[in-house]
Order: C-alpha cells, then structure tokens, then sequence
C-alpha cells in the first residue's frame, strides 16, 4: 500500500502577534521521502506538529486522504491521525516504561490485539531498529541513538502511511546520523511510506530526500525535487548548504545590508567563512539496504518529475537528468532552456 499525499495550501501559522510562517504551499508526494530545512526558529516543528493537527494554522488547507484537518470534526481529525507515525526530537517516551512497553503502547492503547499478536509486531519493529535484547531496558538507561530508534520503533507499530520525523539527527554523532538515515531508507523501501523529516542536517539534506524545501523570512523559500535546491543559486540556500556566515542568515535572526557588507569584507580580506567547504550540486542519493524490496518511490518520483521537468530551472533539469537511473542504456529526454527546447541526448555508461 502507497503511503498517502499530503496536500498544504496557504498555509499561515501565527502565535499572538508573532507570525511563524505565511502562505505555505507545498504537496508531500505520495510515498516519497522528503525533507523540511531551515535556520532554528523558523517554525520547522511548527509546521509538523500542524500536519498532526496538534497545532492549528489560521489559513490554509491541509488535505489528507481527501480530507481537510482544519475544516474537518475531531472524529474525523482522530481517523485521520492513526494514518500517522511520528518520531519527536527526543523519542519522546514515557520514561517509566520499559523499551517493549514504550512501542507496545499504541497497540494496547489503539487496537484490541491480543498480547501474543503485540509481541510478535513490537519484536518486529524493535528487531528493524537494531533493539533486540534491550527491550527490558528504561529509556533514562540507553544512549540517545538508542531512544531515537525506540522512538522509531513505536512510530511504526501501527503501519503509519505517513512518517513525521522531527530532527532525526539531533544530539547524534554523524555516524549515528547516518545509520538513522539509512533505516529512514529502509523503512520507506519496505513500507512505501510518505515520509517528511524536518532537519537542519546538511549531509541528510543532500543524500536523503527525494524532496527537499527550506523555510526562511516566515516563507517556503522554495519545495520541489532534491536537485532544484541542491543546484540553487538562492543565497539562504547557498548559505545554509554550506553552513556559512556569508549570507543573509545571522546568529539570532536575519541580517542588514550593512553587516552583510562587512562580512564579506572580512572574507574578501582573506578571512575564513565559517563553512567546511564549498558545497553546491547533487550528490548520489541514499539507496535502500541491499537484500531489501527495491524503493518504489524512486520510480514513481521519476515519473512524476519527467512531467515538471520543463518547469524547473536548467541546473536542476541537468542534476535529475544525470541522477535518473534506470535499465536503458540511452534515452532521450527533452532540455527546456529560457522557455525554448532544445533535444539532448542522454547517454550512460
Ligand atoms: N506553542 C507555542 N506557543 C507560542 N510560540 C511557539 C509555540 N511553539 C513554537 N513557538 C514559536 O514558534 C517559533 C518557531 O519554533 P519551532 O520550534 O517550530 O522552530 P524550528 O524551526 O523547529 O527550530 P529548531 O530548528 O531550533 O528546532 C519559535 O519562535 C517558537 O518560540
């Protein structure tokens, strides 16, 4: 079963006086994995918990499953939230609970399973996540990778067609990172999940998501396939990809022209940027474990963006062009240039 698409119209979202972001539309594809960056504050988590209904925008649609959970009766808002699984920054388990109570939990709680089906599924999922043999084990007792992939665990037990990840790499090493990453791969290559992750993770960003978006100045920069914001030439984007001063992210906030101008001074004088190196353009993608069932989202999502291409800026058509992966040794597939066409051949080796 295809996870379900996630449809976001102008959405706005305001505490008080204080607005958190406007207009936000974006669709969450199907079944695909996609990912949610921006600078601290900018209403990431915000913007998850509103999809779950926890918190609720003054404007806009949020449609699930044909169903709009700002406009829609709490009956139908509580069906709608069985569809999800979501994985809070801290795992967010009930610290007196035992590792196999923790993910048994929503299944005493929501479903009228006997015990011996709830120990065969909590197995299940505590096996995925690498947990067998700490099941017995208090989440004040386990490393924070450990209460993350317990998280994960109990995220699952209840076949969530939608996964919300919240800042999976948060208090990880890049390791640990990359390995939560990877089981995000796996699950979405067993399970054919819709699957947001909200991160300020640069290498996640890059080599995770099929999707990828950025909210910056209370708007969606930009959503669309990973390749247009990984070929961006936006300054926020440029700026956060690279982890860099130089941009119009400040340390709290946005800055001014004028602090702008002195920063790029001091890089100019020689002085460093701040960022590791210069990052820009696609990287290869994160692929499922080997051994498991082949990723359909990637196929689908080939489809999908064959039907926009033309829409997206170059860069971005040549990065999906070049990271298209499929059995034909050449194909062929038409290159919009400033609203012209121009045939280009697409060879593989
Ligand atoms: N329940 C709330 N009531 C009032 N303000 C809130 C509430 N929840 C969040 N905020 C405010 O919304 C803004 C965005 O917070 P949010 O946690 O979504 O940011 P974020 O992008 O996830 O940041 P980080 O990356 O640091 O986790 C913050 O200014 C925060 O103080």
């Amino acid at each position: 079963m295809v996870g379900v698409e996630v449809a976001v119209e102008g959405l706005t979202k305001s505490f008080g006086s204080q607005k958190i972001w406007q207009d936000v539309s974006l669709t969450l594809p199907a079944g695909e994995v996609s990912a949610l960056l921006g600078p601290s504050g900018t209403g990431k988590s915000v913007f998850l918990k509103s999809l779950i209904g926890l918190l609720r925008p003054e404007e806009g649609s949020i449609v699930i499953d044909g169903t709009d959970i700002l406009q829609c009766s709490s009956r139908e808002l509580y069906e709608i939230r069985k569809l999800f699984g979501v994985l809070f920054q801290d795992g967010a388990l009930f610290g007196s609970m035992n590792l196999y109570d923790n993910v048994a939990f929503p299944l005493r709680e929501h479903t009228k399973k006997s015990e011996s089906e709830i120990r065969r599924i909590v197995m299940e999922k505590l096996e995925l996540n690498g947990l067998v043999g700490a099941e017995g084990k208090l989440p004040g007792e386990i490393s924070g990778g450990m209460r993350k992939r317990a998280g994960l665990a109990r995220a699952l037990v209840l076949d969530p067609q939608i996964i919300l990840v919240d800042e999976p790499d948060s208090g990880l090493d890049p390791v640990r990172t990359t390995y939560l990453s990877q089981l995000l791969i796996d699950i979405n290559a067993q399970i054919d999940a819709t699957i947001l992750i909200v991160t300020h993770n640069i290498n996640l960003a890059r080599t995770v998501p099929d999707n990828l978006g950025m909210l910056f100045r209370k708007q969606l920069v930009m959503f669309g396939p990973r390749e247009v914001l990984l070929t961006s030439d936006e300054p926020v984007v440029h700026q956060f990809l690279n982890g860099s001063k130089i941009g119009p992210i400040g340390m709290s906030e946005e800055k001014d022209e004028v602090q702008m101008a002195q920063e790029q001074a001091l890089v100019d004088a020689g002085h460093h940027h701040g960022g590791t190196d210069d990052v820009y353009g696609v990287v290869p993608q994160m692929q499922a474990t080997p051994g498991l069932p082949v990723r359909q989202a990637v196929a689908r999502r080939q489809a999908r963006v064959r039907e926009i291409l033309h829409t997206l800026p170059v860069e971005a058509q040549q990065g999906i062009l070049a990271s298209m992966n499929d059995d034909a040794a050449t194909q062929v597939i038409p290159v919009y240039d400033d609203g012209g066409f121009e045939q280009s051949s697409f060879e593989r080796g």
